[in-house]
């Protein structure tokens, strides 16, 4: 990923160990993307860990806590090209504390069904998140999230 942007990304469970709703958030800002839906996270700052950029947006875009699960890699790599400026790594999380408010950078959150893929489909995804989206569910269905 050099020379790219790195971004952290979370797939938030109810539970990893039996998902059944997936947290999304609706984009306030910046233009480009207001309206659209996307997976809680953002940019690495400098010396950090993507598992600690994580828990770090998290807590301050929605308030909560959670538990890392494994990671959703695309089938080369592990980082999901965003645009020709920045990529993704996304990793499973399990909402521990904390009940999920849109706090920062999201005007509304949504807990998506996992059992009905055409629901979360349905969502104005930022369109670089669609084939993340379509294989964390292709994960969902086959288990082990943890
Ligand atoms: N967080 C997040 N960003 C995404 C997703 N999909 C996608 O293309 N992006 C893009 C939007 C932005 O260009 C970049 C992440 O920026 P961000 O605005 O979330 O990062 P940040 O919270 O650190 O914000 P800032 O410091 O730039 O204000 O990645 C996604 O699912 N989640």
């Amino acid at each position: 990923m050099t020379g790219l942007i790195s971004v952290a990304g979370a797939a938030v469970v109810d539970s990893l160990d039996n998902p059944k709703r997936l947290l999304v958030a609706r984009r306030s800002a910046p233009p480009q993307f207001a309206g659209m839906w996307e997976f809680p996270g953002g940019k690495l700052e400098a010396g950090e860990s993507f598992e600690e950029a994580l828990h770090r947006e998290l807590l301050e875009e929605l308030g909560i806590t959670v538990r890392l699960g494994s990671e959703v890699e695309p089938d080369t790599g592990s980082a999901w090209p965003l645009n020709e400026r920045a990529a993704m790594r996304v990793w499973f999380a399990e909402l521990l504390d904390g009940e999920p408010r849109p706090l920062q950078d999201h005007n509304e959150l949504c807990w998506v069904p996992l059992g009905n893929p055409e629901e979360a489909f349905a969502l104005p995804w930022i369109p670089a998140d669609l084939p993340i989206v379509r294989a964390l569910l292709e994960r969902v269905a086959s288990g082990l999230l943890g």
